[in-house]
């Protein structure tokens, strides 16, 4: 070779998954050839072969060891990579590939292309059906199957066996039929598989000039196909393990995270979808962007969340997906719980006042009440628990300031009913009430963000924030909207980028709701929504889904939300469940399930046990404590699944986590929800509203299961989702 242009190396999926196959040894002789070619290409060039007798004269091979190969195409300044593989299982591999530039689907296939006179015909008894025997080619190709590998789609004789032959097909075409196969519509299909969408507004150029170069970089190739910026992205990818997250994103959730916005955007989705996943990839496209503009030099992305723990596991993550943002001086990304910041901005503000987030502090306000409610009466048919559940629904999530302002607000919602007269008497006691905490030296989370809200609109201080990201949106207030629109507030030269805000009303398990418009946050023609979830099996999904028919949810906004279209690719078992006589009997079942779960598969740090209440937490952890079953009780830090043992944690400590086999117990109907948890409910609406968020909570637990759900109870079944549990029976 003559001319020195620096090749641009690629990988596709297929490439990243023929490497986890191979011995680690030739693995990382791969991996060390790629990332010395990338660090400096002229030194470490890469002696790409033809492969004799191929069909596609682009098709190369690459010596990675004596015995092993790997194979790529090499087309103008590109050279992906497309398999790795014992030298004559590569060369076989490679011999009737090629590559077909597909504008259909905005991609780079890479086909076989089978001879039908040649292919060795598979001894099947002659009426043997086939997979597919029923799809009409026309379906297959609508859908996106080449016309060349029909041949071979059309000999598939099982899903087994297709799933053995993952590897023949092109990753988008073993995508699409393994839709099909699993009984997908066509219109799930294209979400699936992210085909037939609209083609991008700004694309230029013709369809059919497109060119390999050009087609390489579409948002749907970066579903299946890898091209590293850097050699440390490169070295890190292929570090980490190669969690399709860091690398191929699903068109939508890439065209989501990665393009400009005029203001702010909330992305909605059903659990498992990846909505963490693109708040991490926008944090990193909108740091990458400060990188790179020297006009944003010590700016930054704020990244919140309503958890510790969710904060936690991001920050980790994005260590593994961007670690320079995060360890630059200043950070380019900063990732904290919201409370946790809220905390830190009035500290240095010098705000005087404890903030009562939990523990002896909240001990604290209900002495505090305790003392108000000893001085005044109480309206008549009022309750203590009613006048404070007023205070914190009313009052402080709206932030009524004034007692005029109460006596207007809107209690949609409440349900029992307040006249003038009892509003009034009302306001004295809520008067009172912060009065006292202010004389304590006391604050609520509400009265901080407020208080903040406040310091930040009226001394605009220079914060170095560039743009505010925000998970788990659904568990946020009114008053932390407030702030988090403070933090970031429209300027009027603009909103550009300012908001990227992700969550799911489905999963909302606090009680605590905002409408964005209602915060001054205008996301009107800029709400996405993600529909594919990654996480678990379509019938564990389904469950899951149908524990919350009826119940009407809001998008976060001032309109309603849907599961509709909400699909899973993966395929498995119905839920297991398992109605008991005795709590014994139901503990018992538990470890008998824990046991039969093959343990040369599952790592015990992937099996969670789900409780509604901590003392059932510790009743399951005694009882597989008992049988000998090594155990970790997860609290509110990271969970380190280094540590072997089945995590026993609450169904609240579980949003963020997620395990390969769940079990929730104890869902009888005097259990769940807790008898506690219901009596304090102070009216019927109160009640209603407990009720929805147990379904939420149950929702929020089962989709925790990445392949295997068990529920059990003992007695009668909670009566809080009969449809699901008459659903999982017929499916059982
Ligand atoms: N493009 C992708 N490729 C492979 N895996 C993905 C992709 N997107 C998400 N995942 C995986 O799917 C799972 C769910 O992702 P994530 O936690 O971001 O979803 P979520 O919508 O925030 O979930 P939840 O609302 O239930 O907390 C994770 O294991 C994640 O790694």
């Amino acid at each position: 070779m003559t001319a020195t242009m620096t090749k641009r190396v690629s990988y596709d999926i297929g490439c990243m998954k023929s490497l986890r196959k191979l011995p680690d040894r030739v693995a990382l002789k791969f991996m060390d050839m790629m990332t010395r070619y990338m660090s400096d290409p002229s030194a470490n060039g890469l002696n790409l072969e033809t492969v004799e007798g191929s069909k596609d004269s682009s098709i190369k091979s690459l010596r990675v060891d004596q015995g092993y190969r790997a194979i790529a195409f090499e087309v103008g300044r590109d050279i992906m990579f497309v398999h790795v593989n014992e030298h004559d299982k590569a060369y076989r591999w490679a011999a009737g590939r090629r590559v077909k530039l597909d504008p259909e689907t905005n991609r780079i296939r890479v086909i076989e292309e089978v001879d039908a006179v040649t292919e060795p015909v598979v001894i099947q008894a002659p009426a043997a059906p086939r997979l597919f025997e029923r799809v009409p080619d026309a379906r297959l190709r609508a859908l996106g199957v080449p016309e060349e590998e029909l041949p071979a789609v059309r000999n598939i004789p099982t899903i087994e066996a297709m799933e053995g032959a993952e590897d023949r097909f092109d990753p988008l075409t073993y995508q699409i039929l393994y839709a099909v196969a699993a009984g997908y519509e066509d219109e799930e299909i294209k979400t699936l598989a992210g085909v037939g969408g609209e083609r991008d507004a700004e694309a230029q150029t013709p369809v059919a000039d497109l060119t390999f170069g050009q087609l390489i970089e579409t948002e749907q190739s970066r579903q299946t196909i890898f091209i590293p910026d850097s050699e440390a992205e490169l070295r890190r990818v292929f570090e980490e393990g190669l969690e399709g997250w860091r690398v191929f994103l699903h068109p939508e959730q890439r065209k989501i995270a990665y393009r400009d916005y005029n203001g702010a955007v909330l992305v909605r989705g059903g659990a498992g979808t990846g909505k963490t996943v693109v708040a991490m990839h926008r944090a990193k496209h909108l740091a990458d962007q400060i990188q790179e503009d020297p006009t944003q030099a010590g700016r930054r992305v704020l990244l919140t969340t309503f958890t510790t723990s969710l904060a936690h596991d991001i920050d980790a993550n994005l260590r593994t997906l961007c670690p320079a943002h995060l360890d630059a001086r200043p950070p380019r990304i900063e990732v904290i719980n919201l409370d946790r910041w809220v905390s830190q901005f009035l500290k240095r503000k010098s705000f005087a006042r404890e903030v009562a987030f939990f523990g002896e502090a909240r001990d604290r306000l209900d002495e505090v009440w305790r003392s108000v409610f000893d001085d005044h009466e109480l309206p008549e048919g009022l309750s203590e628990p009613f006048v404070r559940a007023e205070w914190a629904k009313i009052v402080q999530a709206k932030g009524v300031a004034d007692q005029r302002s109460y006596l207007k607000a809107s209690r949609a919602g409440r349900g029992t009913p307040l006249d003038r007269k009892k509003r009034a008497v009302l306001w004295d006691i809520f008067a009172d009430y912060r009065a006292r905490l202010i004389s304590e030296g006391l604050a609520e989370p509400d009265d901080a963000y407020r208080e903040a809200t406040e310091i930040l609109n009226s001394e605009a201080p220079n914060l170095p924030y560039a743009a505010v990201i925000v998970d788990e949106a659904q568990d946020m207030g009114e008053q932390a909207f407030r702030l988090i629109r403070a933090i970031v507030p429209e300027t009027p030269s603009g909103d550009r980028n300012s908001l990227f805000i992700v969550g799911d009303a489905h999963q909302r398990i606090y009680g605590r709701r905002a409408s964005m418009s209602a915060c001054g946050i205008n996301v009107r023609g800029r709400s996405k929504q993600l529909r594919l979830n990654y996480r678990t099996t379509q019938e564990i999904r389904a469950w899951a889904v149908s524990v919350l028919e009826g119940v009407s949810v809001d998008d976060l906004d001032e309109g309603t939300d849907t599961l509709r279209g909400y699909v899973s690719l993966m395929r498995g078992a119905a839920p297991l469940l398992v109605g008991c006589k005795t709590e014994a009997e139901e503990l018992e079942g538990l470890v008998a399930w824990l046991r039969g779960l093959p343990a040369d598969r599952i790592r015990l740090s992937d099996i969670g046990v789900l409780c509604a209440r901590k003392a059932d937490v510790e009743r399951v952890h005694g009882a597989l404590r008992a049988a000998g079953i090594e155990t970790v009780l997860l609290q509110s830090g990271a969970d380190d699944r280094a540590v072997p043992g089945v995590r026993i944690t609450t169904m609240h400590r579980a949003k963020g986590l997620e395990f390969f086999a769940v079990a929730i117990p104890f869902l009888s109907n005097t259990a769940f929800p807790p008898p506690g948890v219901l009596r304090a409910a102070v009216d019927a609406a109160d009640r209603e509203d407990i009720v929805i968020q147990y379904r939420s909570l149950l929702h929020v637990a089962a989709t925790r299961a990445k392949q295997a759900l068990r529920i059990s109870w003992s007695g009668a079944a909670t009566s809080l989702c009969d449809t699901a549990l008459l659903n999982a029976a017929a499916l059982g």
